[in-house]
């Protein structure tokens, strides 16, 4: 008799499990497909009424954003959502960064979490959240050490120019937007983690390939229903490779870490030569002042930030320089005066008085943004806007940057005019306003208000030590193509076409470059 209450026992807790089970996942379907349905009260582009299923409309939008944001925005709409990569997402208009940019009820942090997992997934932490320590790094050492930085990124940069793009006196093919990554990987890692992990062949694989598989794996994460992802992301290739990055990453920041503790505490003798100048591993160390901080993870952080984005904007500038060579020898003589004016070095202020470079900068990134919307957010309470938009609370948004085409703001807006930033900062007044550094309402691709990019003074230097390299050392042109090779768009993000060959050839520079280092 007891076996049998036993095994009855047994099996109505098998039931129960079973009952458990299938309310979690009807309660998590049910969830899941209401995440999915439109919100109310704002119209729906890219999706009629009849579709069911959203997968059609999530194809239109990796293929024709652009358009679709068109018919948005056509009829004087200041908002609509679309279905974009998962859910539907909230679009809205220019004329409405001003009440994005510093709103406390639209976070970035939850936005980039929700689109890449953050810690529900290993691997993806790096997502969890910008750590005040990473800020304060930038913010407070990286910024204010762009002086000092200058001399050792200069005399990197001829260093890897030497391996990556020998002299030649023939026309010498060059896939850039494939090798640039490595290069940036390389000057950036210096002001990283130092001389030796920056020439780390390990390192700079990790450094452009982790961005990489993190945003396919994202991706192809995204593509299972949500109550699957924590099972199958094992088992997807580009999540595990995101993965195995973190951990051969981590290992050499970890190893990196503790020698220069062993170093400290003098068990292991200082470096001699001793390092050139300070770097991020050194003041994460400083700023956490014994607060807890998964170095590795924020050094990580800090490389996904900043090697792709750096890497698109100088590939958009050569492909514009190369289909504009006019403006090649403009740029010359500019940094030719600014140098010579610094008694033949590059000094502190001398990127700052090349403006005829930042204003190219800043025209390339106008007219190829790394996106055509920027200000990704996810309401965390219902948001009201002035125009009558009412986002509710956990959908997600972005505001999207048409305004860089604007003719209103920018005459010809789709001709290319490198020194159009140039001639605005020659009024009184305008001097600090159209630097490339400057976000504004206008120009927001690198955000705008309390999360815009804080890495952009250091990107804009390093992106001026390399053009005054690249552009001094080689002359340039398209192998078998005439004019500029259009970007291609995938969903909101604009990228540099990979297979386009550039041919550089070696050229006798305007100023001793061995006194630029
Ligand atoms: C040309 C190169 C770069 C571009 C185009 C770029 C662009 C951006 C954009 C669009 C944002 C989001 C702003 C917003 O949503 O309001 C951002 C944020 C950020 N960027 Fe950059 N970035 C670049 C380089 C860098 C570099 C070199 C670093 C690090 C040294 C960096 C670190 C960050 C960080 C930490 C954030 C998050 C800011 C926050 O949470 O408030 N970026 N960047």
């Amino acid at each position: 008799m007891a076996f049998i209450i036993e095994q009855l026992e047994s099996y109505r807790l098998l039931q129960g499990a079973v009952v458990a089970l299938f309310l979690a996942f009807v309660s998590r379907f049910y969830h899941e497909s209401t995440e999915s349905f439109p919100y109310k009260d704002i119209p729906l582009i890219g999706k009629s009424r009849w579709e069911l299923s959203n997968s059609k409309a999530k194809q239109r939008f990796v293929t024709s954003a652009k358009e679709l944001f068109a018919e948005g925005f056509s009829q004087g709409r200041k908002a609509f959502q679309l279905v974009a990569a998962s859910d539907p997402t909230v679009v809205l208009h220019p004329s409405l960064v001003d009440e994005v940019k510093n709103h406390p009820h639209l976070s970035f942090d939850e936005a980039n979490k929700k689109f890449f997992f953050g810690s529900k997934i290993p691997g993806f932490e790096v997502f969890e959240k910008v750590e005040p320590i990473q800020m304060d790094v930038i913010n407070k050492r990286l910024t204010h050490s762009l002086g000092q930085l200058v001399s050792p990124l200069s005399k990197e940069t001829s260093a890897v120019l030497r391996e990556k793009l020998p002299k030649s006196d023939a026309w010498t093919p060059v896939s850039f937007a494939m090798e640039i990554p490595y290069i940036v990987a390389r000057l950036s890692t210096l002001v990283f983690l130092g001389e030796k992990i920056c020439r780390d062949p390990q390192w700079l694989n990790v450094s452009v390939n982790f961005t990489i598989d993190a945003f396919v794996g994202a991706r192809d994460l995204r593509a299972w229903p949500s109550i699957l992802q924590p099972l199958v992301h094992w088992f997807i290739p580009t999540v595990q490779g995101v993965r195995k990055h973190v951990k051969i990453g981590s290992a050499i920041v970890n190893k990196e870490i503790e020698r220069r503790r062993l170093i400290r505490e003098g068990q292991l003798p200082a470096e001699n030569p001793p390092r050139s100048h300070e770097d991020t591993l050194d003041w994460f160390h400083e700023l956490a002042d014994g607060r807890p901080l998964n170095v590795a993870q924020a050094q990580m952080g800090l490389t996904m930030a900043a090697i792709h984005t750096t890497s698109n904007l100088l590939t958009n500038v050569m492909y514009d320089l190369t289909a504009y060579p006019e403006y090649i020898q403009i740029l010359r003589d500019e940094i030719k005066t600014v140098i010579t004016e610094d008694g033949g070095s590059l000094k502190k202020t001398s990127l700052t008085k090349m403006k005829k470079m930042d204003s190219v900068l800043k025209e390339s990134q106008r007219m190829n943004p790394a996106g055509i919307a920027f200000l990704n957010r996810l309401a965390t309470k219902e948001v009201s806007l002035s125009d009558g938009t009412r986002i509710p609370k956990g959908a997600t948004m972005l505001v999207s940057a048409h305004i860089l085409e604007d003719e209103c703001i920018y005459t010809s807006p789709a001709v290319y005019d490198g020194l159009r930033f140039y001639k605005w900062r020659q009024s009184p007044g305008n001097e600090h306003r159209f630097q490339f550094v400057t976000t504004s309402a206008e120009h927001y691709a690198f955000g705008h208000g309390m999360h815009a990019c804080p890495g952009r003074f250091f990107a804009a230097n390093e992106i001026k030590i390399l053009l005054v390299h690249l552009l001094l050392r080689y002359d340039w042109t398209f192998e078998d193509r005439p004019g500029r090779p259009p970007n291609f768009m995938h969903g909101t993000e604009s990228i540099c076409d990979p297979s386009v060959r550039l041919l550089f050839r070696s050229r006798e520079p305007e100023v001793e470059l061995s006194r630029l280092e």
